[in-house]
C-alpha cells in the first residue's frame, strides 16, 4: 500500500525563483516560513518584527492557546521554537539566508499564553559563514526576563534546499541498510 512517505517529491512551486533572502512578510513585517506562508500568518504567534538602527531585532509575540503546556503557560517546545524563529530572523533582516546549526535555550520563567511578550535578538559576532546570535524573551509590560537563547546560524546560498532534495533522493535510492 502506498503511504504519504512514498509519494514522489515534486518541486515546490511556492518558492520558484526565490532567493530566500526576501521572504513574504505580514503587515507587521514578520517573515513567513513555508507553512506559515500558506497560512498567511506566523503560526507560532509572532505578530510584529523590526530591526532598529543599533542592530537589535524586536519581535512582538503571543503564545497561542493551542500551545499551552501547564495551566495557562506555554509548552517549552513553543518557547524554543519561537527563540529559534526570532533569532533566525536576524540574518534574514540583514538579507541573508541562514539555517540553525546550534541552539541553546534557558527557560527562566513560565511564559503566559494569550499575553503579548517581547523578544529582542542581536548578533554577538560573526566568523566566516557563522552568525553567533543571542536573544531574550521578556514580559510586557515590565520587562521581566522569561527566556534566554543563543546559537549559531550558518549562512547558506539559495541552492541549499535543492542540494538537500538531491541528497534525500540519494538516500532513498541507496535503499534500506
Ligand atoms: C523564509 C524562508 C527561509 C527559511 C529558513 C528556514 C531556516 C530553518 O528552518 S533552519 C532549520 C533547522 N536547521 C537545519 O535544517 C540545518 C541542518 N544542518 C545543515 O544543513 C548543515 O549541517 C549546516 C548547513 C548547518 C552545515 O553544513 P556543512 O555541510 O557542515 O557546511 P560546511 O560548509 O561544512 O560548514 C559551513 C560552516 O558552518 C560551520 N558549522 C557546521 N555545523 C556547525 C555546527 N553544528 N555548529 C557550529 N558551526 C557549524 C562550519 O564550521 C563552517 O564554518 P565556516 O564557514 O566559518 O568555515
Amino acid at each position: 500500500m502506498r503511504t504519504d512517505d512514498d509519494r514522489p517529491r515534486t518541486p515546490d512551486r511556492r518558492w520558484a525563483g526565490s532567493d530566500f533572502q526576501d521572504p513574504p512578510r505580514t503587515g507587521g513585517g514578520v517573515a513567513l516560513c513555508g507553512a506559515c506562508h500558506a497560512a498567511g500568518r506566523c503560526r507560532l504567534g509572532v505578530q510584529r518584527e523590526r530591526l532598529d538602527d543599533t542592530g537589535n531585532a524586536w519581535f512582538h509575540v503571543t503564545c497561542p492557546r493551542d500551545q499551552e503546556g501547564g495551566p495557562n503557560v506555554a509548552h517549552g517546545g513553543w518557547t524554543a521554537a519561537v527563540m529559534d524563529e526570532c533569532l533566525g530572523h536576524v540574518p534574514l533582516l540583514n538579507r541573508t539566508l541562514s539555517v540553525t546549526a546550534e541552539l541553546s535555550v534557558s527557560f527562566v520563567k513560565p511564559v503566559p499564553v494569550d499575553r503579548p511578550v517581547q523578544v529582542r535578538a542581536w548578533v554577538d559576532r560573526r566568523e566566516g559563514s557563522r552568525w553567533y546570535i543571542a536573544g531574550e524573551m521578556s514580559l510586557l509590560p515590565g520587562g521581566a526576563v522569561l527566556a534566554r537563547a543563543s546559537g549559531i546560524w550558518v549562512a547558506r546560498d539559495p541552492g541549499h534546499f535543492d542540494r538537500h532534495e538531491k541528497w534525500l533522493a540519494q538516500q532513498d535510492s541507496a535503499g534500506s541498510p
